[in-house]
């Protein structure tokens, strides 16, 4: 049997199976071998020759990737915010390939990928979906374009799609400690009350890895997806911005209804409505922060700041300037929102915010 074939047979005894809690341990550790069965497809992928994803080479400061289902708008919007002129029309699958554009915004430079589209089953094959979503794992903003004229199932299924591929969205790494060890057996702990985690779960299902020897600390309630995330390993937890678009051919009340979903935005392209709103929230989630430096007694370059991503600290900034500053870095003087009064003499672990100027002061 093959892998597909085995992925189908457990997700039919999944759904055959009522859930309730007599058969949540079963069911979790179907989830488990579900998991395992995908995490194959996928490294069957990346060992697989060559153009598995597509191969496009990343450029400037950060990579946005269109996903979508056919005829949505996602060339549309490339040839709208690059300068690409991309191929559109209302013939599903119109684009074949990925199809980068460069799009600047508040100093920074952004790569948007233009995909093709995909349609259920993407993630196991069908059509060049595998690839699709191959190529999502590499964006560090997903853009998931819906056709707001289109039925709303789009979502899920998409969201499916790249799951399948180890894809979390607007999701953060929970908060586990798996170490795997030579002897001593499976330990688990938890420094908190699990609604879903047993330990008699935790080792089936290391078990059901193969790991015999290991030491689980859990610090936040998990759910057993989490947890099977963890083991299986290879997840990317990626920022999604749903954008519907086509909102001119949809009832001012249908708009207002999609408008308050969570990390969602509605536009429509051609009429170009609310799309500084989408170049704002697309900025948004990126997480990048624009600092300016300054030198000794003269005003900031407000010209041209320094693209970090968020969390970015003072040697961060030394080492987008040049890597010898971090050698000879004393201490650095920083106006702004991460200052405490202004200019805070700070060091080198200190962490920026967007819009602060910093001078660094060098040996
Ligand atoms: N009504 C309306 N139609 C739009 C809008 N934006 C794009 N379209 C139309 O949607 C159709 C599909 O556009 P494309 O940009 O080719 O869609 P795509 O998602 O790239 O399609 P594939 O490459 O086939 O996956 C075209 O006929 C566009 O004219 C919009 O804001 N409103
Ligand atoms: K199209
Ligand atoms: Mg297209």
């Amino acid at each position: 049997m093959g892998i597909l074939e085995k992925i189908a047979d457990i997700e039919r005894e999944m759904a055959r199976t009522q859930k309730n809690k007599a058969t949540e341990y079963h069911l979790g550790l179907l989830k488990g071998k579900l998991a395992k069965l995908r995490a194959e497809l996928i490294e069957v992928k990346s060992s697989g020759p060559k153009g598995e994803g597509f191969d496009v080479k990343r450029s400037g400061d950060a990579r946005v990737a269109l996903i979508g289902f056919p005829s949505v708008g996602k060339s549309t919007l490339l040839s709208t915010m690059t300068e690409t002129e991309a191929a559109v029309s209302n013939v599903d699958f119109t684009t074949l390939t990925a199809t980068p554009g460069r799009w600047e915004y508040n100093g920074a430079v952004i790569q948007l990928l233009d995909l093709p589209g995909i349609i259920e089953g993407a993630s196991q094959g069908i059509g060049r979906g595998k690839q699709v979503v191959s190529t999502a794992r590499t964006a560090d903003v997903i853009l998931m374009m819906l056709d707001a004229t289109k039925s709303h199932l789009q979502r899920p299924l998409l969201e499916k799609e790249l799951e399948a591929v180890g894809i979390r969205l607007n999701k953060s790494v929970p908060n586990i400690t798996l170490k795997i060890k030579t002897g001593g057996g499976i330990s688990y702990n938890s420094t908190c009350k699990q609604s879903e985690l047993t330990e008699k779960f935790v080792s089936n299902l290391l078990h059901q890895y193969r790991i015999f020897n290991a030491q689980i600390l859990v610090r936040e309630d998990v759910t057993i997806d989490d947890f099977i995330d963890v083991v299986v390993g290879n997840r990317i937890y990626l920022p999604c911005l749903y954008v519907y678009n086509k909102i001119d051919a949809i009832t001012i009340e249908e708009v207002d209804k999609i408008a308050r979903e969570d990390h969602t935005l509605v536009v429509s392209i051609e009429q170009d409505l609310n799309m500084d709103a989408l170049r704002h929230k697309i900025w948004e989630y990126l997480r990048l922060l624009r600092v300016y430096t300054k030198r000794h007694s003269e005003f900031p370059d407000f010209s041209e700041g320094l693209i970090l991503r968020q969390g970015a600290t003072v040697e961060d900034a030394c080492r987008e300037i040049h890597k010898s500053l971090v050698d000879d870095f004393k201490y650095a003087l920083v106006w702004g929102k991460s200052a405490k009064h202004n200019p805070q003499r700070v060091g080198i672990t200190h962490e920026l915010c967007d819009d602060d100027v910093i001078e660094i002061v060098h040996k």
